[in-house]
């Protein structure tokens, strides 16, 4: 399987505040990361930070052998970044189609799967579908989450970033959630990254693991073999026994 993202002696933050120091990671093709740790260990600067949206100090980040790093955060998504962050941040005053087809861009060149369009988002949750002509604030939490994944897929990206997508959400949503993100990495063979705190949920659904203390990484490996060690996978997160 062919390298897909590349990250090496990176250091970044806020300001001249440094969160994460010398994190080196990298994903194959088609894979999906397990991002785990404790709160406040920098799961989140990591991903804001592959979408541009921090300071960075040191390092390098290469995404399909383009420069990530050298791109300001507005070039990203045309890089092939399809970022979901904590906050949703769903445009509020447009309808769920309005969101949709605001971002749109076409699939890419030499993508196996069928390209994203509104309508395959609709076809993925069926809840949106229904909600088309509902303006942002008329949405569930769950329906946000859903538009902001959904706003995320019509970019067509190459790497999907999710941070903590089942955050403050009912546990039935959690379920069709958990079912779409699977859908999406597996069936459509979508890379993605994703940050949870629910970690045995999220380990189920993807290749590799990293866990992250205190901005650097912890451990790096399969999800599987960190699923079947859950003292070990305890004691990384930092969890009594
Ligand atoms: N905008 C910001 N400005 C300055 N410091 C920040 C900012 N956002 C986060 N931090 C600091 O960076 C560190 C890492 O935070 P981060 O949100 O990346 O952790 P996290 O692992 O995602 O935690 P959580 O699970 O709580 O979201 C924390 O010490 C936090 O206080």
């Amino acid at each position: 399987m062919s390298e897909l993202l590349k990250i090496e002696g990176l250091s970044a933050g806020y300001g001249e505040a440094v969160v994460l120091q010398g994190v080196s990671l990298s994903l194959a093709e088609g894979e999906t990361l397990a991002l785990l740790g404790r709160n406040g260990t920098g799961k989140t600067t990591l991903i804001n930070t592959l979408a541009g949206a921090t300071r960075q100090h040191a390092g390098t980040v290469a995404l399909g052998g383009v420069a990530l790093h050298r791109l300001p955060a507005h070039e990203r998504a045309a890089a092939g970044i399809g970022w979901v962050p904590q906050e949703r941040n769903i445009f509020k005053s447009l309808t769920v189609h309005e969101n949709l087809t605001a971002v749109a861009r076409p699939g890419r060149k030499g993508a196996t799967a069928a390209p994203w369009t509104p309508d395959k988002v609709y076809a993925m949750f069926p809840r949106l579908a229904e909600r088309k002509t509902n303006l942002g604030t008329q949405l569930s939490g769950g329906e946000q989450q859903m538009l902001a994944v959904g706003r995320a897929l019509v970019l067509n990206p190459r790497l999907l970033l999710l941070d903590e997508p089942l955050e403050g959400l009912a546990p039935i949503i959690v379920e069709e959630l958990l079912r779409a993100i699977r859908r999406i990495t597996r069936e459509e063979g979508l890379s993605a990254i994703i940050v949870e705190q629910h970690p045995q949920a999220i380990l189920a659904i993807s290749d590799q693991a990293a866990v992250l203390d205190r901005g650097t990484v912890v451990h790096t490996g399969t999800a599987a073999s960190l699923s079947a060690q859950p003292e070990l996978l305890d004691r990384l997160l930092g969890v009594a026994r």
